[in-house]
């Protein structure tokens, strides 16, 4: 039987070594590098599917976490699964709740057997393992699953994370071991291992040594500047195989979505973009736009002159700030859909210089108007 999810090289950019790539799912092909919008509790904050599916947005992301305190993944099971419950008929990645249990939870302790904590939500003691957390995601039937693993904090002593990161690899295992349908949904698995190179190889060599379909890199965009994070992708994207995706967790600002793509990086995911629309932040050609600032509030041009998105063809800069200032819930879906559209955009264009064979004159050109000079 197909293995759920299979990765298709492409072509390597000559200029930048990037790649592209198409990733096959049971819901469809994703073609890398991609950004996949952020929709925690099973739904993209503020958009429709058909919005979505309007922007060409090809995966969405969704948290096991959240899904299992509220509404409970057996809620979603009988309702046939996230994809019917949410109405989205396109890939589902499932973060495996990991990382929002130590950025979410109370309470939590944490041992060989897996997380207690208390829920943020009512104080409830809760419990995740790596057989818990595949359990929530089966019921959820997302087509990428990631294993249940711990992202330590930053910064982190070495002894830390080398016992950290030796948990992980052995609850991946243990993910493995319980997945109850290898087949039809793929489980990727989660490098660790810090800012220390050492202990990334080892995750690494542990990790594909398991011949997982995928593999992310994880315990990034945690603190630590944008040169650390590039560093530690450096030396970390060439010890994962070539012919499985590769997925970035937690980054989506344009620069670091660029700088990833060309070190090699497919599959990208962050809050960003739906989270700065909310308070009136956006993201347009000639750099970041606070649309909500009074400098605005007779300025009836689009907000992106060079976007030809549904909010910046019929709403002036003038109408969102209004919109904002007044916590109109029109205004954020206008600004989250261009922000959304904005970096899919974005990913298209990064698509389309990996084909030229152009990718460093694209950053360069893209910094230059975004006002990112300094990198
Ligand atoms: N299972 C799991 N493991 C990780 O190591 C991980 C590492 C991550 N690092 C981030 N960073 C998110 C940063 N984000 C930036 C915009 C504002 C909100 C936080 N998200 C992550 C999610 C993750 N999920
Ligand atoms: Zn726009």
């Amino acid at each position: 039987m197909a293995a759920a999810i299979t990765y298709e090289h492409i072509k390597t950019c000559k200029q930048s070594g990037a790649r592209l790539g198409r990733v096959h799912t049971p819901h469809g092909v994703i073609e890398t590098p991609t950004f996949m919008p952020v929709g925690t509790l099973a739904t993209v904050k503020t958009m429709s599917p058909e919005e979505l599916k309007a922007m060409d947005a090809q995966i969405i992301l969704s948290n096991t976490y959240h899904l299992f305190l509220r509404p409970g993944h057996d809620i979603i099971k009988e309702a046939g699964g996230l994809h019917k419950f949410m109405n989205w008929d396109r890939p589902i990645l499932t973060d495996s709740g990991g990382f929002q249990v130590f950025s979410l939870a109370e309470m939590r302790k944490i041992t060989e057997e897996g997380v207690n904590f208390r829920s943020h939500l009512n104080g409830d003691k809760l419990f995740i393992s790596p057989e818990v957390a595949m359990e929530i995601q089966n019921a959820l039937g997302s087509d990428i699953m990631m294993a249940f693993d711990e992202c330590p904090p930053y910064p982190a002593e070495y002894d830390y994370v080398k016992k950290s990161t030796e948990r992980t690899s052995r609850w991946a295992e243990r993910c493995l071991k319980s997945h109850a349908r290898p087949h039809d949904q793929g489980l990727f698995a989660i490098v660790q291992g810090g800012m220390y190179e050492d202990l990334r190889r080892q995750s690494a060599r542990d990790l594909t040594s398991m011949d997982f379909p995928g593999y992310a890199i994880g315990g990034l965009s945690v603190g630590e500047s944008k040169q650390l994070m590039y560093e530690v992708l450096d030396y970390t994207v060439p010890l994962l195989p070539d012919n499985k995706p590769r997925y970035l967790m937690g980054v989506g600002s344009p620069d670091a979505l660029l700088e990833g793509s060309i070190r090699g990086v497919d599959m990208f995911d962050c809050v960003l973009p739906t989270r700065i629309a909310r308070n009136g932040t956006t993201m347009t050609s000639q750099g970041r736009l606070v649309v909500r600032n009074a400098q605005y509030a007779r300025d009836f041009g689009p907000l992106d002159p060079e976007c030809d998105c549904y909010t910046c063809r019929h709403y002036s800069r003038a109408y969102l700030r209004h919109l904002i200032k007044s916590d109109e819930t029109f205004g954020l879906r206008l600004t989250t859909y261009h922000n959304l559209h904005f970096l899919l955009n974005l990913m298209r264009n990064v698509r389309q210089s990996i084909m030229e064979d152009r990718l460093l004159d694209f950053r360069d050109e893209f910094f230059e108007k975004y006002g990112l000079h300094d990198n």
